[in-house]
């Protein structure tokens, strides 16, 4: 019989459903060392938040097929680690999006009403009716960064209030944010504008530190911050100064750059702050979806099954997963790229399978490719069965074509993206032992592998413009580990990929576009 650990506190609902077709151990608060120990008795291991599956643990299993995260998040798991060993790793994507929401907003009122200093005092045996006077939400303007499932949530239920919704979300159109009743804003406007800001966004590069110093300061003195979403968005300290000095009114925060929460400085700011553990999805209702939502996937998976939402592996049988799989990486990657090189808001999905590629077994290509699309956005959180309904909401068009006499490589991909940076394409192969390769940007023959951080030009081919680039990079600290320039007529338009070391900084690509010769200029991270 198959053996799954559980080391997070989960629903007797979960246990039972794993029951089924297991022994299952429960053994939570183990210590990573406890745990490297242990998981190489184990075929399956589930999750909440506080279990953090790291390489080593990875790498110290030896039967285990897959890890249940009961929730959304997946930032505790070592993803890529998993994939590398074959292990699926799956969540709960809607489980506790209601729950969520509800936090979120019950956080926003009872900041606006003081009521957890309120309830104290009165428990103290005070009768205070003068410190605890608040403000209403009807007629406020509420900015939601993050119009994903528990944003949108948000929006409908203070739409029901009486507020007014802005919303800032890149990768969503403005006729989806519409529907939903929000105006979509660039986020300065929202952080001038707004009364309540609430963020429902991932952590990620991008949104660390969104909340700072900065654009703390461009807020009004009346507004008031509430993040159920991740620690690690906001500066703490920047917040803390900010409502000490009078800067913004106050803050509600469900989740912490580090949890626990230690010694802070926002536990000192009375009733302009609420600080819950982490609880947004600690409703009765929520831990018996997520708990039965993974159990179920765990349990098909250990009999063999494919699981209905994995992050890493889709769920394809074992001959067409084993045959695909190495264009599944291919797909998603080159998706991952054209959605950066055309922008966020991306309108319109070309994908065309070539060669060996161009028959219907090719078609999770495609929804591999709209996955990689979608990973600036959703981050783990688009998986294989998902990718085409998320796309769809987005209104993203997906036009799907095949070419068999496409014969430069065995299979390759094309795709041509439509977004706010212009219409974009690329196209990659795979090349020796399964290495990915580039073998086209927008319509310019390369030849490079991709690496996490790319930097693209446009440009006109003539003498000395790579040694300017190489220079203005150089004196940025910038090194070049590779580059290649694709042209198709000597001294015509020319495309330069370098891979880089590391993220460019900011502002440089603003002064790429200024050499002259330069038309253009993207950088990606993969
Ligand atoms: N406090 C808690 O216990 C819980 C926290 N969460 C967290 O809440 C957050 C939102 O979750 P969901 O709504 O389910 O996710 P979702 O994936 O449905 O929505 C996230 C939205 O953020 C947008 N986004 C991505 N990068 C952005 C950026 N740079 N700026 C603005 N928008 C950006 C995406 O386009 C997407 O629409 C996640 O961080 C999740 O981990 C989720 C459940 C419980
Ligand atoms: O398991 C939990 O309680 C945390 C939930 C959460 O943060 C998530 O699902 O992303």
């Amino acid at each position: 019989m198959s053996k799954v650990l559980v080391s997070d506190p989960i629903d007797q609902a979960g246990i039972d459903i794993l029951s089924q077709v297991a022994t299952v151990d429960v053994k939570t608060n183990l210590k990573p060392a406890e745990l490297i120990e242990i998981i190489g008795e184990y075929d399956a291991l589930m999750i909440r938040s506080g279990t953090r599956v790291t390489q080593e643990i990875i790498e110290a299993s030896t039967q285990l097929k897959i890890i249940g995260r009961a929730g959304v998040g997946v930032d505790n798991v070592d993803v890529p680690a998993a994939t590398r060993k074959g292990i699926v790793v799956v969540n709960s994507p809607e489980g506790n999006t209601i729950a969520a929401a509800e936090h979120a907003l019950a956080m926003m009122l009872s900041l606006s009403r003081h009521i957890p200093d309120a309830n104290a005092s009165v428990k103290r045996g005070e009768w205070d009716r003068k410190t605890f006077v608040g403000a209403e939400v009807y007629k406020k303007t509420l900015g939601i960064v993050g119009l994903g499932k528990i944003g949108s949530h948000v929006a409908h239920v203070a739409k029901a209030m009486g507020m007014k919704l802005l919303a800032y979300d890149p990768f969503i159109s403005t006729e989806r944010a519409e529907q939903i009743g929000c105006q979509l804003v660039e986020l300065d406007l929202l952080f001038q504008q707004a009364d309540y800001i609430t963020l429902h966004i991932p952590k990620t590069p991008e949104t660390a530190n969104l909340i700072n110093a900065k654009t703390l300061a461009k807020m009004k003195p009346t507004t008031r911050i509430i993040n159920c979403a991740r620690g690690g968005i906001i500066d703490e300290a920047a917040l803390a100064a900010a409502i000490k000095e009078g800067k913004i009114a106050g803050a509600a925060l469900d989740v912490f750059d580090s949890e626990p929460l230690a010694e802070s400085e926002l536990r000192s700011l009375g009733k302009d702050i609420i600080l819950t553990p982490h609880l947004g999805a600690s409703t009765a209702e929520a831990q018996v979806n997520v708990a039965i939502d993974v159990a179920e996937q765990i349990r098909d998976v250990l009999l063999g099954l494919p699981a209905r939402s994995a992050v890493n592996i889709p769920g394809l049988g074992p001959d067409i997963l084993e045959e695909l799989k190495p264009y599944m990486q291919l797909a998603e990657t080159l998706g991952n790229l054209v959605g950066q090189l055309a922008g966020g808001r991306v309108e319109t999905l070309n994908v065309k399978l070539q060669g060996d590629l161009a028959t219907n077994k090719s078609q999770p290509l495609v929804v591999a490719a709209l996955k990689g699309l979608l990973y600036q956005a959703l981050r783990e959180r688009v998986n294989y069965v998902n990718a085409s309904i998320e796309a769809k909401e987005r209104g993203i068009r997906v036009i799907e074509t095949r070419d068999a006499s496409a014969r430069d490589y065995a299979g390759s991909l094309h795709l041509e993206a439509t977004g706010t940076l212009g219409t974009h394409s690329v196209t990659g192969a795979l090349l020796g032992d399964k290495e990915i390769h580039l073998t086209d940007v927008d319509g310019f023959p390369i030849n490079v592998p991709p690496s996490k951080y790319m930097l693209f030009t446009l440009h006109r081919d003539m003498p000395g413009i790579i040694g300017k680039l190489g220079s203005l990079l150089g004196s940025f600290n910038v090194n070049i580990a590779s580059m290649q320039v694709g042209r198709k007529i000597v001294r015509g338009d020319a495309v330069m990929a370098l891979s880089i070391d590391d993220p460019l900084p900011d502002g440089i690509l603003d002064e790429i576009k200024q050499v002259s010769g330069i038309r253009d200029a993207y950088t990606v991270t993969l």
